[in-house]
């Protein structure tokens, strides 16, 4: 395979775990070179054919793919790729910020126009990936990591279930994280770019708020919440929150995926982009309540 043979611990420092996704493990890397540090993803590869552990080789090499299509600031970039006999593993850009979501979880709720900042960065991230017909499938606070609590530069991770898109082949089996699926995952329906569109009217929601939306005590009433497009805006937690921000969410959060905003409509969402001052007082104003 066109990967380096070589072991990681050549050309690499290894340093603490600092994430996992599927069937893998994030290690933050010094390059012993440059003394740059990276991020190493070390994906443990599937032995027997049989076996459940470990990941198909066809799911590795798309991810790889996927994101070596990918150049985008707000997407984490690939830079080497190491083979071993139980591991493929991915150098990737390091970004230390943590988590989206430890970032609400530590200021409870976000003012909008913190919200529409992160979120405005989600979506020029998913515009340059639906422009190449590649979906996500699985956007949720726990991929979007902020490259630090400064300036705050969002950075999308994990496309381990990423695909491209084509007319209606894509029916993939039930994943995800069950909070943040759209009905036609649990419909077993296509999917499609329209998919990440939902998981942004979810994950927008929940900034705004700090609660989720469809979430039940379980993951059949979530799921249940989620077919009937059950949710409301709580004036106990949305009493605060601008009308425009309610009709950004609820142009989402639309059964029909048909119907569903897409990105290049979010993008031009007065909420997002504001043409007029009003609209930047309407914000602002929802702002100076939340204070
Ligand atoms: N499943 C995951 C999980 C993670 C990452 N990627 N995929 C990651 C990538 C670059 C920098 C930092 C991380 C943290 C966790």
């Amino acid at each position: 395979s066109p990967y380096r043979h070589e072991p990681v611990e050549d050309w690499y420092i290894v340093g603490e775990e600092i994430g996992s996704g599927h069937f893998a493990v994030v290690k933050k890397v010094v390059c012993k070179r440059s003394g740059t540090e990276f991020a190493a993803k070390f994906i443990r590869k599937k032995r027997a054919s049989t076996s459940r552990r470990g990941a198909r080789r066809e799911d590795i090499e798309r991810e790889i793919s996927i994101l070596q299509e990918l150049n985008h600031v707000n997407i984490i970039k690939l830079y080497d790729i190491f083979e071993d006999k139980q591991d493929v593993t991915l150098i990737l850009e390091l970004v230390s910020g943590g988590e989206l979501f430890d970032f609400i979880a530590e200021r409870d709720v976000l003012h909008e126009s913190e919200a529409t900042a992160f979120i405005a960065q989600v979506l020029e991230g998913l515009a340059h990936m639906h422009l190449k017909n590649i979906a996500h499938l699985d956007l949720k606070p726990e991929n979007i990591l902020l490259t630090n609590r400064a300036q705050a530069v969002i950075k999308l991770i994990d496309f381990g279930i990423s695909r491209k898109i084509e007319d209606g082949k894509n029916e993939i089996q039930m994943l995800g994280t069950p909070e943040f699926v759209a009905p036609e995952v649990i419909a077993y329906e296509p999917l499609g770019l329209y998919t990440d569109m939902w998981a942004v009217g979810v994950i927008t929601y929940i900034l705004l708020s700090g609660c989720s939306p469809f979430l039940g005590d379980n993951k059949q009433e979530t799921f249940a919440n989620i077919c009937a497009v059950d949710f409301s805006f709580d004036d106990e937690f949305f009493g605060n929150t601008s009308d425009l921000a309610k009709d950004f969410i609820r142009g989402l959060l639309v059964k029909h995926p048909g119907r569903r905003a897409s990105v290049t409509d979010c993008l031009s969402h007065p909420w997002i982009k504001p043409i007029n001052d009003r609209q930047k007082e309407e914000r602002k104003e929802a702002k100076t309540n939340l204070e």
